[in-house]
């Protein structure tokens, strides 16, 4: 499967009280993968909304991935993305087998995509590339560090951090081959709103 498009990802906060409606949104305006992001220590709730989403990935035949939690990507036979701090990939990919799509996070740091290449990732991850209301600390990456990522790492990379439509053309140009975003996609007013924005990110990669 060709790991490119929209990377839609969940936000707790954001989605409360209409997790199944926006992401189900998103769905029906295309998703190449979906991430569950759920940063609380509610494990019940955690698994609950989980399988509610593989469940509706099925349906789309979209990739669901967990954040941070390989044992729940296992229970649930789905991928996992995990950060530096979020354990290490070569047994998480013992435990998921090799079709599983694992993630890494790899900051703004080429060496860090490429050992992620050597320990078994399926893509990496770079950012944050702009401001982002939902993780405004994290380290800043440039489209200078894309460009040498595209020609030194041979996995899909995907690019995230305050991407939204206005700003994520030049990453794709860049060649960025997954936009992950919350806020640029979630933070939508409407159901309608949602599907519009997922139609839009997709149509970025139909003129590259
Ligand atoms: C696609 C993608 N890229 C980066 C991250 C960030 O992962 P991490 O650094 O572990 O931070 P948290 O998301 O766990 O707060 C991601 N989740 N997805
Ligand atoms: C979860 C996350 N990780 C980042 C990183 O740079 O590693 S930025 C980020 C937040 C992405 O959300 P939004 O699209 O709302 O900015
Ligand atoms: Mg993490």
């Amino acid at each position: 499967m060709k790991l490119r498009g929209l990377y839609a990802i969940t936000d707790s906060q954001l989605l409360a009280g209409r997790l199944l409606s926006h992401v189900e949104a998103a769905l029906d305006g295309g998703v190449t993968l979906l991430q569950y992001r759920d940063k609380s220590d509610d494990a019940a709730q955690r698994l609950r909304e989980a399988e509610a989403l593989a469940r509706l990935c099925e349906r789309y035949t979209t990739r669901l991935i967990i954040n941070d939690d390989a044992e729940l990507a296992a229970r649930l036979g789905v991928g996992v993305h995990l950060g530096q701090t979020d354990g290490p990939l070569t047994p998480a990919r013992t435990l998921l087998g090799r079709q599983a799509i694992i993630g890494s996070t790899c900051h703004a740091q080429l060496e860090l995509a490429e050992q992620a290449a050597r320990e078994g990732a399926s893509y990496v991850a770079f950012g944050r590339f702009f401001n982002s209301v939902t993780k405004p600390g994290a380290p800043a990456a440039s489209v200078e560090l894309l460009e040498q990522a595209r020609s030194r790492i041979k996995l899909p990379i995907a690019v995230i951090g305050g991407i939204t439509l206005d700003n994520a053309a030049p990453l794709v140009a860049h060649g960025a081959d997954l936009l992950a975003v919350i806020h640029g996609l979630f933070g939508a007013d409407c159901a309608q709103e949602v599907t519009r924005r997922a139609r839009a990110f997709n149509a970025l990669f139909e003129s590259v």
